[in-house]
């Protein structure tokens, strides 16, 4: 039974964890990590680690950058690895993690599911393509209206694979409206959408003369990260130090 560490357990996703998990065999939470430190779902809630003096195998954080110094520190200290979740996270932040995994395993993705972990690979692929042929390319991204960070960390996690593939030569255009100049050669735009209950849309639009391939996905529900997550949480516990990605655990 793999035993993990909730941080974020109150929020939107740490709900739909708790309750994919009430069925499942293999996993349990034995604890959750939330700000407002409020127990509701049969199992003790700290406000921060410094409280939380339990037995776990891994922890999941869908939480925010806040106190993502102390969870690093954590799980070292306890040698409990870390699926980070959370996106938002500054330059100075994903320094910490990837110092932090030289310690303890880190598995960071700005999105747990299968179908943007599928979408990296093709868009990569189609890069390689357009790009030789003048193709120009924009990410578009929608959420709800709740949603802290703009852009979204996976329209970030869509231009850094593209950008992979461009030796890294691209910059990324967040702002047009303010632009007087035209659009530059080697940039990557992306442009994010607030409202209501969207649960997280992108696109990649590669647009070259008289044509355009678009490739889109859309979630319907929070559960595909929550179910993505889980899954990376059974891989994680366990393993040693090192920072992991989505694709060492769906192929
Ligand atoms: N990687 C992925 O596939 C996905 C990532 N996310 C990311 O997960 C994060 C959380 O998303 P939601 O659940 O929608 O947000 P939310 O705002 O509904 O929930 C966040 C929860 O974390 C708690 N929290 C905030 N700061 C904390 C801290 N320093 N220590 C302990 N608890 C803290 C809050 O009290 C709240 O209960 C966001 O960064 C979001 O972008 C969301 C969905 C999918
Ligand atoms: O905050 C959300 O809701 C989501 N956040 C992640 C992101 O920033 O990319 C993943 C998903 O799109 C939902």
């Amino acid at each position: 039974m793999t035993k993990i560490i909730l941080r974020g357990c109150n929020g939107k996703m740490g709900q739909v964890i708790t309750e994919l998990l009430v069925n499942d065999e293999q996993a349990q939470i034995v604890a959750g990590i939330d700000l407002n430190g409020i127990a509701k779902n049969g199992y003790p809630v700290f406000k921060s680690f410094s409280h939380c003096n339990v037995d776990a195998d891994v922890i999941i954080d869908f939480s925010s950058p806040k106190g993502l110094e102390d969870m690093i520190f954590y799980g070292q200290n306890k040698n409990v690895p870390i699926v980070l979740c959370t996106t938002g996270l500054s330059e100075e932040d994903i320094a910490m993690v990837s110092e932090g995994s030289k310690k303890v395993g880190i598995l960071r993705s700005a999105n747990m599911s299968l179908g943007i972990n599928t979408l990296l690979k093709l868009v990569q692929a189609a890069t390689k393509v357009l790009v030789a042929a003048d193709f120009d390319i924009e990410i578009l991204e929608k959420h709800h209206n709740q949603k802290v960070d703009a852009p979204s960390g996976t329209a970030l996690l869509l231009a850094d694979a593209i950008n992979e593939v461009l030796n890294k030569e691209y910059t990324y255009q967040y702002d047009r409206s303010k632009e007087l100049a035209p659009r530059g050669k080697k940039e990557i735009g992306i442009s994010a959408v607030r409202g209501g209950t969207i649960v997280g849309e992108h696109e990649v639009i590669f647009a070259g003369t008289d044509e355009v391939i678009e490739f889109k996905h859309t979630a319907y529900s929070k559960a595909v990260f929550a179910k993505g997550a889980i899954q990376a949480a059974k891989f994680l516990a366990g393993k040693g130090p090192g920072l992991y990605q989505m694709s060492d655990v769906i192929e």
